[in-house]
């Protein structure tokens, strides 16, 4: 297997549990890693692959669209868009909330996740 990392990707979400959180969305910070099969690199094509560019267009739209009280549920919705409509055999992703807490620069969550029968790679993300 190999991966594809995006890193700092910045999306308009609207999650929390306050009520301005509710009103406004705000921006949250993600790292995604994912697999994706080695053929992709044998043929050079991008048809056997997952296209991050795809990636990033439908988790911005996605996340334009739903109120999620918790970061946690956030998570676990991305990493189904990627299990689900991309077809990832594993997904690393830490989705970060920026300077919503005093003297607290980000917080947030980070999951891993593996289809059934996928090994848990020890991979950076
Ligand atoms: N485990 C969690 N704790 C908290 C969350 C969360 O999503 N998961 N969210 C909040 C607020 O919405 C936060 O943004 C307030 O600053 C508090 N705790």
């Amino acid at each position: 297997m190999d991966f594809i990392f995006i890193e700092e990707l910045r999306v308009q979400a609207w999650v929390g549990i306050y009520a301005r959180e509710k009103a406004a969305p705000q921006t949250v910070e993600l790292n995604l890693t994912f697999g994706v099969p080695d053929a992709a690199a044998e043929h050079d094509d991008i048809a056997d692959t997952i296209n991050y560019a795809e990636v990033i267009e439908r988790i911005r739209a996605e996340l334009a669209e739903r109120h999620f009280n918790l970061i946690e549920t956030l998570g676990e919705f991305v990493v189904s868009l990627l299990f689900e409509e991309f077809g990832a055999p594993w997904v690393k992703i830490r989705i970060a909330k920026t300077g919503v807490m005093k003297g607290v620069r980000r917080v947030g969550v980070f999951i891993q996740r593996g289809r059934a029968g996928v090994s848990l790679p020890d991979v950076q993300c």
